[in-house]
Protein backbone atom coordinates (compact mmCIF):
# COMPACT_ATOMS: atom_id res chain seq x y z
CA UNK A 1 0.00 0.00 0.00
CA UNK A 2 1.35 3.21 -0.82
CA UNK A 3 2.89 5.11 2.20
CA UNK A 4 2.31 8.85 3.38
CA UNK A 5 -1.17 9.02 2.30
CA UNK A 6 -4.51 9.22 4.01
CA UNK A 7 -6.92 6.35 3.27
CA UNK A 8 -9.15 8.71 0.82
CA UNK A 9 -5.55 9.53 -0.77
CA UNK A 10 -4.08 5.87 -1.20
CA UNK A 11 -7.96 5.20 -3.00
CA UNK A 12 -7.29 7.92 -5.55
CA UNK A 13 -3.49 7.31 -5.71
CA UNK A 14 -4.40 3.35 -6.71
CA UNK A 15 -7.26 4.20 -8.91
CA UNK A 16 -4.63 6.82 -10.93
CA UNK A 17 -2.16 4.25 -10.95
CA UNK A 18 -3.83 1.16 -12.20
CA UNK A 19 -5.57 3.70 -15.05
CA UNK A 20 -2.42 4.40 -16.54
CA UNK A 21 -1.98 0.39 -17.49
CA UNK A 22 -4.51 1.52 -20.57
CA UNK A 23 -1.85 4.26 -21.79
CA UNK A 24 0.23 3.44 -24.39
CA UNK A 25 3.37 4.94 -26.26
CA UNK A 26 2.47 7.18 -28.74
CA UNK A 27 -1.12 7.78 -27.21
CA UNK A 28 -3.42 10.70 -27.48
CA UNK A 29 -4.83 11.22 -23.90
CA UNK A 30 -7.59 13.25 -22.57
CA UNK A 31 -6.36 14.37 -18.82
CA UNK A 32 -9.08 15.25 -16.77
CA UNK A 33 -9.84 17.83 -13.66
CA UNK A 34 -9.84 17.18 -9.62
CA UNK A 35 -7.82 15.87 -6.74
CA UNK A 36 -8.19 12.24 -8.37
CA UNK A 37 -7.14 13.07 -11.98
CA UNK A 38 -3.87 15.56 -10.51
CA UNK A 39 -2.56 11.80 -9.40
CA UNK A 40 -3.18 10.39 -12.78
CA UNK A 41 -1.40 13.68 -13.79
CA UNK A 42 1.12 13.18 -11.90
CA UNK A 43 1.81 9.12 -12.60
CA UNK A 44 1.74 9.67 -16.02
CA UNK A 45 4.69 12.43 -15.55
CA UNK A 46 6.41 10.34 -14.04
CA UNK A 47 6.73 7.51 -16.53
CA UNK A 48 7.44 10.24 -19.19
CA UNK A 49 10.24 11.39 -17.14
CA UNK A 50 11.77 7.86 -15.76
CA UNK A 51 10.55 5.12 -18.86
CA UNK A 52 10.63 7.61 -21.55
CA UNK A 53 6.45 7.37 -22.53
CA UNK A 54 5.58 9.66 -25.29
CA UNK A 55 2.52 11.04 -25.33
CA UNK A 56 0.28 13.87 -26.17
CA UNK A 57 -2.01 15.43 -23.33
CA UNK A 58 -5.08 17.01 -23.93
CA UNK A 59 -5.59 18.65 -20.22
CA UNK A 60 -9.72 19.73 -19.71
CA UNK A 61 -8.46 23.08 -17.45
CA UNK A 62 -6.30 25.16 -16.97
CA UNK A 63 -5.53 23.82 -13.60
CA UNK A 64 -4.55 20.65 -15.13
CA UNK A 65 -2.85 22.31 -17.91
CA UNK A 66 -0.46 23.59 -15.82
CA UNK A 67 0.08 20.43 -13.86
CA UNK A 68 0.72 18.54 -16.72
CA UNK A 69 3.29 20.74 -18.07
CA UNK A 70 4.70 21.20 -14.56
CA UNK A 71 5.53 17.15 -14.71
CA UNK A 72 6.79 17.03 -18.01
CA UNK A 73 3.82 16.11 -20.33
CA UNK A 74 3.88 17.36 -23.90
CA UNK A 75 0.04 19.14 -23.91
CA UNK A 76 -1.54 20.07 -27.20
CA UNK A 77 -5.07 21.14 -27.99
CA UNK A 78 -8.38 18.96 -28.72
CA UNK A 79 -8.54 20.83 -32.12
CA UNK A 80 -4.68 20.09 -32.84
CA UNK A 81 -5.42 16.37 -31.46
CA UNK A 82 -9.03 15.70 -33.08
CA UNK A 83 -9.31 12.30 -31.35
CA UNK A 84 -7.82 10.82 -28.71
CA UNK A 85 -7.20 6.70 -27.69
CA UNK A 86 -8.52 7.20 -24.28
CA UNK A 87 -9.81 10.36 -21.93
CA UNK A 88 -8.92 9.18 -17.53
CA UNK A 89 -11.31 11.71 -15.52
CA UNK A 90 -12.08 11.51 -11.99
CA UNK A 91 -16.13 12.00 -11.15
CA UNK A 92 -18.19 13.03 -8.50
CA UNK A 93 -20.91 10.28 -8.61
CA UNK A 94 -21.09 7.17 -10.45
CA UNK A 95 -23.69 4.31 -10.77
CA UNK A 96 -23.80 0.72 -11.51
CA UNK A 97 -24.28 1.41 -15.33
CA UNK A 98 -21.48 4.32 -15.47
CA UNK A 99 -23.21 6.71 -15.81
CA UNK A 100 -21.84 9.95 -13.94
CA UNK A 101 -21.89 13.28 -11.89
CA UNK A 102 -19.09 15.74 -12.95
CA UNK A 103 -18.30 19.26 -12.74
CA UNK A 104 -17.95 19.40 -8.29
CA UNK A 105 -14.55 21.14 -9.51
CA UNK A 106 -15.98 23.32 -12.60
CA UNK A 107 -14.56 21.94 -15.48
CA UNK A 108 -17.42 19.59 -16.92
CA UNK A 109 -17.78 21.32 -20.14
CA UNK A 110 -14.20 20.85 -21.51
CA UNK A 111 -14.21 17.52 -19.67
CA UNK A 112 -17.47 16.39 -21.61
CA UNK A 113 -16.38 17.36 -25.06
CA UNK A 114 -12.85 15.69 -24.36
CA UNK A 115 -14.36 12.80 -23.10
CA UNK A 116 -17.12 12.19 -25.72
CA UNK A 117 -13.94 12.76 -28.58
CA UNK A 118 -11.98 9.50 -27.01
CA UNK A 119 -12.23 6.34 -28.30
CA UNK A 120 -12.61 5.34 -24.24
CA UNK A 121 -13.48 7.27 -21.32
CA UNK A 122 -12.31 5.82 -18.14
CA UNK A 123 -13.75 6.95 -14.86
CA UNK A 124 -10.97 6.53 -11.76
CA UNK A 125 -12.53 7.25 -7.89
CA UNK A 126 -12.80 6.58 -4.84
CA UNK A 127 -15.22 4.19 -3.76
CA UNK A 128 -17.07 6.40 -1.60
CA UNK A 129 -18.53 8.28 -5.13
CA UNK A 130 -20.62 4.76 -5.91
CA UNK A 131 -23.81 4.92 -5.71
CA UNK A 132 -26.86 3.37 -6.37
CA UNK A 133 -29.41 6.11 -7.68
CA UNK A 134 -27.54 9.66 -9.19
CA UNK A 135 -28.30 12.84 -7.27
CA UNK A 136 -26.97 13.31 -3.61
CA UNK A 137 -23.99 15.69 -5.17
CA UNK A 138 -25.55 18.42 -6.42
CA UNK A 139 -25.66 18.68 -10.55
CA UNK A 140 -23.73 21.43 -11.81
CA UNK A 141 -25.37 22.67 -14.76
CA UNK A 142 -23.26 25.51 -16.73
CA UNK A 143 -24.69 28.72 -17.68
CA UNK A 144 -23.86 31.41 -19.66
CA UNK A 145 -23.80 34.86 -17.36
CA UNK A 146 -26.24 36.83 -19.47
CA UNK A 147 -29.73 36.39 -18.07
CA UNK A 148 -28.20 33.63 -15.72
CA UNK A 149 -31.27 34.29 -13.31
CA UNK A 150 -34.02 33.49 -15.96
CA UNK A 151 -31.56 30.56 -16.97
CA UNK A 152 -32.01 29.86 -13.16
CA UNK A 153 -35.61 30.15 -12.89
CA UNK A 154 -36.15 28.12 -15.52
CA UNK A 155 -34.09 25.11 -14.40
CA UNK A 156 -36.23 25.31 -11.24
CA UNK A 157 -39.65 25.39 -12.88
CA UNK A 158 -38.26 22.60 -15.12
CA UNK A 159 -36.99 20.34 -12.31
CA UNK A 160 -40.49 20.75 -10.86
CA UNK A 161 -42.30 18.84 -12.84
CA UNK A 162 -39.48 15.90 -13.19
CA UNK A 163 -38.92 12.56 -11.48
CA UNK A 164 -36.50 14.32 -8.92
CA UNK A 165 -36.51 14.70 -5.18
CA UNK A 166 -35.92 18.54 -4.14
CA UNK A 167 -35.63 21.63 -5.97
CA UNK A 168 -33.21 23.62 -4.91
CA UNK A 169 -30.75 25.44 -7.09
CA UNK A 170 -28.06 27.86 -5.86
CA UNK A 171 -25.21 29.89 -8.09
CA UNK A 172 -21.91 28.78 -7.09
CA UNK A 173 -20.03 31.54 -5.66
CA UNK A 174 -16.31 32.02 -5.40
CA UNK A 175 -16.21 34.28 -2.41
CA UNK A 176 -18.32 37.12 -2.70
CA UNK A 177 -18.19 36.96 -6.71
CA UNK A 178 -19.74 34.36 -8.79
CA UNK A 179 -17.44 31.32 -10.28
CA UNK A 180 -16.51 31.27 -13.72
CA UNK A 181 -15.44 28.25 -15.42
CA UNK A 182 -12.47 28.13 -17.67
CA UNK A 183 -15.15 29.07 -20.90
CA UNK A 184 -16.19 32.63 -19.07
CA UNK A 185 -19.60 30.99 -17.59
CA UNK A 186 -21.55 30.20 -14.42
CA UNK A 187 -22.17 27.28 -12.67
CA UNK A 188 -25.62 26.57 -11.15
CA UNK A 189 -25.68 23.42 -9.07
CA UNK A 190 -29.41 21.55 -8.64
CA UNK A 191 -29.96 20.10 -5.45
CA UNK A 192 -31.76 16.78 -6.21
CA UNK A 193 -31.17 14.50 -3.75
CA UNK A 194 -32.30 11.87 -6.16
CA UNK A 195 -32.18 11.70 -9.66
CA UNK A 196 -34.94 9.38 -11.21
CA UNK A 197 -34.47 9.86 -15.49
CA UNK A 198 -30.58 10.87 -15.28
CA UNK A 199 -31.11 10.32 -19.56
CA UNK A 200 -34.46 12.45 -19.31
CA UNK A 201 -33.20 15.06 -17.09
CA UNK A 202 -29.53 15.37 -18.98
CA UNK A 203 -31.46 15.94 -22.25
CA UNK A 204 -34.34 18.38 -20.99
CA UNK A 205 -32.31 20.25 -19.30
CA UNK A 206 -29.90 20.82 -22.29
CA UNK A 207 -33.01 22.41 -24.30
CA UNK A 208 -33.55 25.60 -21.97
CA UNK A 209 -31.57 28.77 -23.38
CA UNK A 210 -28.64 30.01 -21.35
CA UNK A 211 -27.52 26.39 -20.62
CA UNK A 212 -24.48 25.57 -22.29
CA UNK A 213 -24.15 22.11 -20.74
CA UNK A 214 -24.76 19.70 -17.62
CA UNK A 215 -22.64 17.51 -15.38
CA UNK A 216 -24.73 13.92 -16.62
CA UNK A 217 -22.34 11.84 -18.37
CA UNK A 218 -24.75 9.43 -19.89
CA UNK A 219 -23.11 6.29 -21.87
CA UNK A 220 -20.04 8.26 -22.31
CA UNK A 221 -17.52 6.00 -19.97
CA UNK A 222 -16.59 2.96 -20.35
CA UNK A 223 -14.49 1.95 -17.06
CA UNK A 224 -14.17 2.83 -13.95
CA UNK A 225 -11.48 2.07 -11.52
CA UNK A 226 -12.18 1.79 -8.07
CA UNK A 227 -9.96 2.66 -5.56
CA UNK A 228 -10.02 1.58 -1.61
CA UNK A 229 -7.83 2.82 1.43
CA UNK A 230 -6.06 -0.40 1.40
CA UNK A 231 -4.63 -0.32 -1.57
CA UNK A 232 -7.16 -2.97 -3.67
CA UNK A 233 -8.63 -1.36 -7.13
CA UNK A 234 -11.54 -2.90 -8.95
CA UNK A 235 -11.66 -2.67 -12.62
CA UNK A 236 -14.97 -2.23 -13.56
CA UNK A 237 -16.18 -2.56 -17.62
CA UNK A 238 -19.21 -1.71 -19.10
CA UNK A 239 -18.60 -2.97 -22.18
CA UNK A 240 -17.87 -6.63 -20.99
CA UNK A 241 -19.82 -6.61 -17.99
CA UNK A 242 -16.73 -8.05 -15.95
CA UNK A 243 -15.00 -6.45 -12.86
CA UNK A 244 -11.88 -7.80 -12.07
CA UNK A 245 -10.17 -7.01 -8.22
CA UNK A 246 -6.67 -6.16 -8.08
CA UNK A 247 -3.90 -5.12 -5.83
CA UNK A 248 -1.40 -1.67 -6.20
CA UNK A 249 2.11 -2.28 -4.60
CA UNK A 250 3.50 -0.41 -2.14
CA UNK A 251 4.95 2.90 -3.92
CA UNK A 252 6.95 5.60 -2.47
CA UNK A 253 4.93 8.49 -3.41
CA UNK A 254 7.00 10.78 -1.38
CA UNK A 255 9.73 10.17 -4.24
CA UNK A 256 6.63 10.81 -7.26
CA UNK A 257 7.04 14.62 -5.40
CA UNK A 258 10.53 14.55 -4.95
CA UNK A 259 11.18 14.20 -8.42
CA UNK A 260 8.55 16.94 -9.42
CA UNK A 261 10.90 19.75 -7.45
CA UNK A 262 14.29 17.89 -8.68
O1 LIG B 1 -15.04 19.58 -12.46
C1 LIG B 1 -14.42 18.70 -11.89
C2 LIG B 1 -14.42 17.29 -12.26
O2 LIG B 1 -15.61 16.83 -12.82
C3 LIG B 1 -13.83 16.33 -11.25
O3 LIG B 1 -13.38 15.24 -11.99
C4 LIG B 1 -14.79 15.86 -10.18
O4 LIG B 1 -15.30 16.98 -9.50
C5 LIG B 1 -14.10 14.90 -9.19
O5 LIG B 1 -13.08 15.56 -8.53
P1 LIG B 1 -12.22 14.86 -7.39
O6 LIG B 1 -11.41 13.80 -8.02
O7 LIG B 1 -11.38 15.98 -6.80
O8 LIG B 1 -13.20 14.32 -6.38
Amino acid sequence: MPGQLSPIDTAKFVAAKRACDYVEDGMRVGLGTGSTAAWLVRCLGEMVREDGLRIVGVPTSTRTAELARQVGIKVTTLDEAKWLDVTIDGADEFDRELNLIKGGGGALLQEKIVATASDQMIVIADKTKQVETLGAFPLPIEVVPFGWQTTKALLEETISSMDVLGEKTSLRMDGEKPYVTDEGNYIVDLHLNRIGNARQLALVVNQIPGVVENGLFIDICDIAIIGHGDGRVEVRDINTGTTQEDRIEFVDTENLFRDLND
